[in-house]
């Protein structure tokens, strides 16, 4: 028995869980929540429900990692690391360079951190959180698992954009999506869900938690999604704009005398979305609150939200002509049921009714009604076990 730890970087949280490998049992599971910020938040699950938390400030992912390292051992998760025989890390971007999961070589890390163009927010952070693991345990296998690898199969018409080809050939510009773990895990799931073979299924996979993205996916293949060149494009997210008209980004630095076009960027990515809408909060679960007091600003919020993911659902039944299931995960996903009603109870002519008495907080499955005729599941996503699986795969090859 050999233990593996998947670690899932994101722009200001780490979240990672230890396994048993191969039989995929969770010996410990973490998060460190506001990373950068003031009072980060360091939490451990482990043994028969124990949990250790601690508050303090975590300024950087290297240190998030040696802390976690230095509590699998303080509180006997461990007794060495001689354990741990494989971490896998998340990375948002692969580019057209990587369209499978990798062992890390000097030289792919490398590839990762000049692929931060692509992923502004993530990719510094994984190549941080790769480093920090190398760092400490050099001798491990370690492997990368791309959130773009399962989008690789995206046809030219789905990911060309309609700009001179030139920079398409000399740039790669072009979209790339991101959530790929998560799309393929839950695709797959709702397919057994069904009851039926992959290859016969064609399913909407909506990921909406602070990132969001939906995918259309046909024969078990990624062919369309909502991310673009970076995780910015598609549906608004908490602190995202999605998609935008282009022009706005030189009338809005003119108007606002905002000169590095880098300036405005960061507004698209951390000032928008929910938080920009509602100047509440990016978190939806303070929006839904906002809401229910009477705060427009926040109700208005919800709807653009909700409407963004309505329209992309509505583009991918055109795309795959027709679709088996829509697929809800990720934390809003799979906790919100207001989200849930708001984005279907408009969609019955597209053959979905959600029975309400099944479209509860916890709830797990099919929550439509026996008549409708496409199917609305909730499905738990799991990148973490999809990454810990690759590992066990490519230390085979190592
Ligand atoms: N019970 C809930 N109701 C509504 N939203 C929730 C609930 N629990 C979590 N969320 C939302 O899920 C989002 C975070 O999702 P998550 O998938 O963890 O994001 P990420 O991985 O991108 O950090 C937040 O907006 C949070 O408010
Ligand atoms: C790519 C992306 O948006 O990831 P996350 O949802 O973890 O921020
Ligand atoms: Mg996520």
């Amino acid at each position: 028995m050999s233990k593996t730890i998947a670690i899932n970087a994101g722009s200001s949280s780490l979240k990672w869980q230890l396994y048993n490998m191969p039989e995929e049992e969770v010996i410990a599971k973490g998060i460190v929540e506001r990373i950068g910020l003031n009072d980060s938040i360091f939490t451990v699950k482990y043994g028969d429900g124990q949990k250790f938390e601690k508050v303090e400030d975590i300024p950087t992912h290297e240190l998030a990692v040696q802390m976690l390292l230095d509590e699998l051992i303080n509180l006997n998760i461990l007794a060495s690391y001689d354990e741990i025989t494989g971490v896998g890390h998340r990375v948002v971007a692969g580019g057209e360079i990587f369209k499978e999961s990798v062992v890390i070589s000097e030289e792919v890390l490398k590839k990762i951190e000049d692929l931060a163009e692509l992923a502004p927010l993530h990719n510094p952070a994984n190549a941080a959180g790769i480093r920090a693991f190398k760092a400490i345990l050099p001798d491990i296998t370690s492997v990368a698992v791309f959130d773009t690898a399962f989008h690789s199969t995206m046809p030219p018409v789905a990911y060309r954009y309609a700009i001179p080809t030139e920079y398409y050939e000399k740039y790669g510009a072009r979209k790339y999506g991101a959530h790929g773990t998560s799309h393929m895990y839950v695709s797959q799931k709702a397919a057994e869900m069904l009851g039926k073979d992959i290859d016969e299924v064609k399913i909407i996979t909506a990921h909406i938690g602070n990132g969001a993205s939906i995918t259309a996916v046909r024969h078990g293949r990624s062919i369309d999604t909502s991310m673009g060149f970076t995780p910015l494009a598609g549906v608004m997210m908490g602190t995202r704009s999605g998609d935008i008209d282009p022009s706005l980004i030189p009338f809005l630095m003119e108007k606002e005398e905002i000169t590095d076009v880098n300036e405005m960027i960061e507004v698209l990515n951390k000032k928008s979305g929910l938080l920009g809408v509602s100047d509440t909060s990016s978190d939806m679960r303070d929006i839904i609150q906002a809401r229910k007091e009477g705060n427009e600003k926040a109700q208005l919020a919800f709807e653009v939200f909700t409407d963004r993911i309505r329209k992309y659902i509505a583009q991918y039944f055109a795309v795959l002509n027709g679709a088996d299931a829509v697929v809800f995960t990720a934390g809003i996903g799979e906790n919100s049921n207001w989200v849930r009603t708001a984005v279907i109870e408009k969609m019955s002519w597209f053959g979905m009714e959600i029975d309400e008495s099944k479209n509860v907080f916890g709830v797990e499955g099919d929550i439509s009604t026996p008549d409708s005729k496409v199917k609305v599941l909730v499905i738990p996503t799991d990148e973490e076990l999809v990454i810990a699986r690759d590992v066990e795969r490519l230390k085979r090859f190592e």
